[in-house]
């Protein structure tokens, strides 16, 4: 990419997927910016590290299904593509799932008061707008099934699902069967951008549910490299997170709790941890976690800094997958 052409940034697409939602909130100015959509999160991923955009952004974890495991494999560059990607900022989107298709004309005949709302999840079955005899295949994003568990088992119980690679590109297949036998699980925007019908609205187990996304970069690119990249200043400023992996001896009694002292002994809390399968032997680990803080540039002497010296004397291996300001 040359020096003064537009900063690309590579999403999760096709366009009105959640993802292209985080990325317009995050990168609003499209004087300066240009939002670049791919197939999967892997190719946003090999975007960023072939440095075909100079940013990325991913989906991360949901507030009601958990994390994204496609994401936190390849943060973790599980299979040595990406190792030159680092976390530089996040976002969060509101998720209202839709249940759209074409629709057959014929009104539901549920009635309000029939829905058995449980009371598991917080928001009240949606009812369906149309009927929904005709739907024989659902498509949508993996992530997107267990967050509409409810409205899926009480309507939709055995429609054999198929996982797609967002929910907008499942969107895209169930316009172009036009007998009506499909239906996707996708946002609004995606019914105005592929032109289908909202068969039923709001139609995720929990209000609120919420997806929270990552902005990558190349490790060569700058945190900040120009106006157009710089995400907005939150105002009053925020707290730093940080992101860091690593592995463990696992037959040494107290490794674990060794690594994760190497943060409490410098005054940092963590906000969160996982663990993917580390491929290197089964039953062996990567953990994730994220604590409060910021690793300083160069041999700064930042508590974060100060934590990893003291984790790589315990940990088998770590690596710290970047720094950015909390949107939280
Ligand atoms: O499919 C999309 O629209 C995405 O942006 C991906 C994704 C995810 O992987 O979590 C984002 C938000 C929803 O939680 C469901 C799917």
């Amino acid at each position: 990419m040359g020096e003064h052409e537009r900063p690309v940034v590579a999403y999760l697409g096709p366009e009105a997927s959640y993802t292209h939602q985080a990325a317009l909130s995050t990168f609003p100015n499209k004087e300066t910016t240009t939002l670049s959509p791919r197939t999967t999160i892997a190719d946003v991923f090999s975007a960023v590290q072939n440095r075909s955009a100079h940013r990325g952004v991913v989906p991360f974890e949901n507030s009601s299904n958990g994390s994204v495991v496609f994401t936190l494999d390849l943060i973790a560059n599980l299979h040595g593509m990406h190792p030159d990607v680092l976390v530089c900022g996040e976002a969060y989107v509101a998720v209202k799932h839709c249940l759209l298709g074409h629709a057959a004309g014929i009104p539901s005949t549920q009635k309000e008061g029939e829905v058995r709302i449980d009371p598991q999840f917080t928001n009240p079955l949606a009812i369906p707008k149309s009927d929904l005899s005709r739907v024989k295949k659902l498509y949508s994003h993996p992530q997107a099934w267990g967050q509409c568990k409810a409205f899926l088992a009480t309507y939709l119980k055995g429609v054999p699902r198929h996982d797609v690679d967002s929910t907008s590109r499942a969107a895209e297949i169930v316009a172009a069967d036009k007998t009506g036998e499909s239906a996707a699980l996708s946002s609004l925007a995606a019914a105005d951008v592929f032109g289908l019908d909202v068969l039923a609205e709001s139609i995720n187990d929990r209000k609120g549910n919420t997806t929270r996304f990552l902005v990558i970069r190349h490790a060569s690119s700058p945190p900040l490299p120009s106006p157009s990249l710089s995400l907005p200043t939150p105002n009053p400023p925020t707290p730093w997170k940080s992101l860091i992996t690593f592995t463990l001896n696992h037959t040494a009694p107290g490794s674990l709790a060794q690594c994760l002292s190497a943060f409490s002994s410098h005054g940092l809390s963590l906000t969160s941890i996982n663990t993917r399968p580390s491929g290197v032997e089964n039953w062996h680990y990567v953990f994730f976690v994220e604590c409060g803080g910021r690793k300083e540039d160069g041999e700064g002497e930042g508590d974060v800094n100060r934590a990893l010296g003291e984790l790589g004397g315990v940990a088998r291996t770590w690596r710290w997958l970047g720094s950015w300001e909390s949107r939280l």
